[in-house]
């Protein structure tokens, strides 16, 4: 009758919550086996921690950018619907800590000690990660495990010129403090790499043609799934054999299994019923997605260390400074991360106070910066786990509980904090919903 086809019409196979590359994929693996879903996204947009748009009349990416072929899961997305790589200009420089300000040098010189002083921080890693696809292969994880990237930097003992080579990058993974990131969690990027400096800062050559918006949209029309914008999800209440799925906006979706996309740090502002294990509230409200993380991006012309990447060292309050692209005038994009809670990334003057530090004479003609930190659908940036939550609760948080999966780039196995991770999420949790019995299933019309 009239109400039974009203209420058909907010039900699927799936509810998937959260739009981004996790949830995309997850649809789009579960089409293929024959499964309809329904995408329930909280912003105007999809694309999550990714975010195609433009600044100074160019292509620009908010979120995340690079992907590369050791991440074999985006690569093939990017192969299977044709979407070409692009790969940035040239680099007159690097621009390293020295004394209590700055150096330019050359990009070899740069690089060659850059590699000699990160080589031992990773020492060990083949052996924690011997498959650095299963984050638990290793041996000697648990103890390693404890350890923050902090920790680890203080067991070598740098001096302190050479600590501020790197701790700038440390620091800026883990979201502030070298102390807040777990060290296995570069440890296992740097084995996911090869093992190698070379192999690991590789890893931001190429970003995709069309930007990731592209991807995610080819990824999205083959997974037909339906899309409802602006609806964030409040509760998702497990009853018998049905989920229901309740919007801010009270809009009410039912379904007999659900992926749940959202951030990890986005957990605990979801009601579910019954409850979910201890394990995901308590990594929920730790935080996976670092806290304050900024991208910016800033128009600029000149200065002396022209085409430059940056490393400044922990405390300076921009991190790794990356040249974007040259524009017809000869101005130059370039972008930076910070994790400082006094940067906002949208003052000119603060950052042309921070660039003149690192090359005299640049001036900075406009910016344009996202606080993923602050966004109220992410809570935080890029993922980076906390010593001992690998060899704690992570095992758990990537298990599915009764008829809801889990997905997303923060619970991932491989490049969790990679565009990656949230493809090989999507993977996993469409095939833990197609492994969930659907002995019994209400039969879904629609
Ligand atoms: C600044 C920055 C730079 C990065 N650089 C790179 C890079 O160069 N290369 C790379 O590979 N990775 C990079 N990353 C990481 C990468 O962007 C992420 O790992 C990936 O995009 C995460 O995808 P996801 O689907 O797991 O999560 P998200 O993209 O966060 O998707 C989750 C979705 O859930 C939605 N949502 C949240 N709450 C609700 C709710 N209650 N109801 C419904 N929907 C909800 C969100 O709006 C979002 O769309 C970067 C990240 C950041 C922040």
């Amino acid at each position: 009758g009239r109400a039974g086809a009203a209420a058909t019409r907010n039900t699927a196979d799936v509810i998937v919550i959260g739009g981004g590359f996790a949830g995309v994929t997850a649809a789009r693996e579960l089409k293929k086996a024959g499964l309809s879903s329904i995408i329930l996204e909280a912003r105007g947009r999809l694309g999550g921690r990714t975010w195609s748009t433009t600044f100074a009349g160019e292509p620009i990416e908010l979120g995340g950018e690079a992907i590369d072929p050791k991440q074999p899961n985006v690569w093939a997305e990017a192969q299977r619907y044709g979407i070409a790589t692009t790969s940035g200009g040239g680099l007159d420089s690097f621009v390293m800590p020295s004394g209590s300000g700055f150096t330019i040098l050359s990009p070899g010189a740069a690089s060659t000690r850059l590699a000699q002083l990160f080589t031992p921080f990773f020492d060990g890693s083949a052996a924690l990660f011997p498959n650095p696809f299963d984050p638990f292969s290793g041996t000697g994880l648990q103890a390693f495990d404890q350890l923050s990237m902090r920790d680890r930097l203080n067991q070598l003992a740098y001096a302190p010129a050479d600590e501020a080579w790197i701790n700038g990058t440390t620091a800026g993974l883990s979201g502030g403090t070298s102390a807040r990131g777990a060290y296995t969690m570069l440890a296992q990027s740097w084995a996911l790499s090869g093992g190698t400096y070379e192999g690991y800062v590789s890893i931001n050559t190429y970003g995709v043609q069309g930007g990731t918006a592209a991807l995610l949209n080819a990824i999205l029309a083959d997974s037909q799934a339906q899309v409802r914008l602006n609806s964030p999800v409040a509760a998702v209440t497990t009853a018998g054999k049905t989920v229901t799925v309740l919007t801010t906006t009270g809009a009410v979706y039912v379904a007999p299994r659900v992926v749940v996309a959202v951030p990890v740090n986005l957990w605990k502002t979801i009601k579910f019923l019954p409850g979910l294990p201890a394990e995901f509230g308590a990594v929920s409200r730790a935080g996976i997605g670092v806290p304050n993380s900024k991208k910016i991006f800033m128009h600029v012309r000149g200065g002396a260390a022209g085409a430059f990447v940056a490393h400044p060292p922990e405390g300076f309050p921009i991190s790794t400074t990356v040249p974007h692209s040259t524009l017809a005038d000869g101005t130059r994009i370039i972008f930076c991360f910070s994790t400082d809670p006094q940067v906002t990334g949208t003052s000119v003057a603060q950052m042309q106070g921070l660039l003149s530090q690192l090359s005299p004479g640049i001036q900075v003609l406009a910016t344009t910066a996202q606080n993923w930190g602050a966004d109220r659908y992410s809570l935080g940036g890029w993922s980076c786990r906390q010593p001992g939550m690998l060899t704690g609760p992570y095992r758990t948080i990537q298990q599915p509980v009764g008829r809801l999966a889990f997905a997303g780039s923060d619970i991932a196995s491989g490049w969790s904090g990679y565009i990656d991770g949230a493809v090989e999420s999507g993977k996993t949790a469409a095939r833990q919903v197609l492994a969930m019995s659907s002995a019994g299933d209400p039969v879904l019309v629609g």
